[in-house]
């Protein structure tokens, strides 16, 4: 079974839903899925898994939060060719630079060398009916192209 780890930083609980719902469809499409706080695993915990789904809210002006930074940084120390990933996060469209953290993880990425097996989700807020149902979506699609992928 494909075994992926879906860390996420969330502080009033927008990205932490979206983080659940995702899991949700990773399981609906016969995925195993490990859910986890940012602050509660180190980057090098990659590594142990198939792939990787990484979300964050943005903070400040387009930035990443600071309880995601130490995970970020980590990310420097690690060959990540060839992980499959891809990124997730909550955001408000009345901020200069929407979800700015979103952007930020897919730029280390892909400077690690992982590969982005789809386009990252953004949601304002917490999801909506329809945003729940991408949000499945979203760990489903994932499942299924690391099925194709490997
Ligand atoms: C001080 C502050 C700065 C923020 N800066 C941005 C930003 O630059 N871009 C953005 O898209 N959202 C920004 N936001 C909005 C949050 O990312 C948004 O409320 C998000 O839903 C929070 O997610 P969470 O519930 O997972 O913590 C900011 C919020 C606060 C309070």
């Amino acid at each position: 079974m494909t075994k992926v780890l879906v860390a996420y930083a969330s502080l009033t609980g927008n990205t932490e839903e979206m983080a659940e719902l995702i899991v949700e469809g990773i399981r609906q499409a016969g995925g195993e899925a490990v859910l986890k706080s940012v602050t509660e695993c180190n980057a090098v915990e990659i590594n142990s898994y198939e792939g990787v789904l990484l979300g964050a809210y943005t903070w400040g002006d387009g930035e990443l939060p600071d309880e995601a930074l130490d995970f970020y940084e980590e990310m420097d120390e690690l060959d990540l060719t060839a992980v499959k990933s891809a990124v997730f996060g909550s955001g408000d469209t009345g901020y200069a630079i929407y979800c700015g953290a979103v952007d930020l993880i897919v730029e280390k990425l892909k400077e690690r060398g992982a590969v982005l097996l789809q386009d990252s989700l953004k949601i304002e807020y917490g999801p909506n009916a329809a945003e729940k149902e991408a949000c499945r979506q979203f760990g489903r699609q994932f499942i299924e192209a690391c099925m194709v992928a490997s």
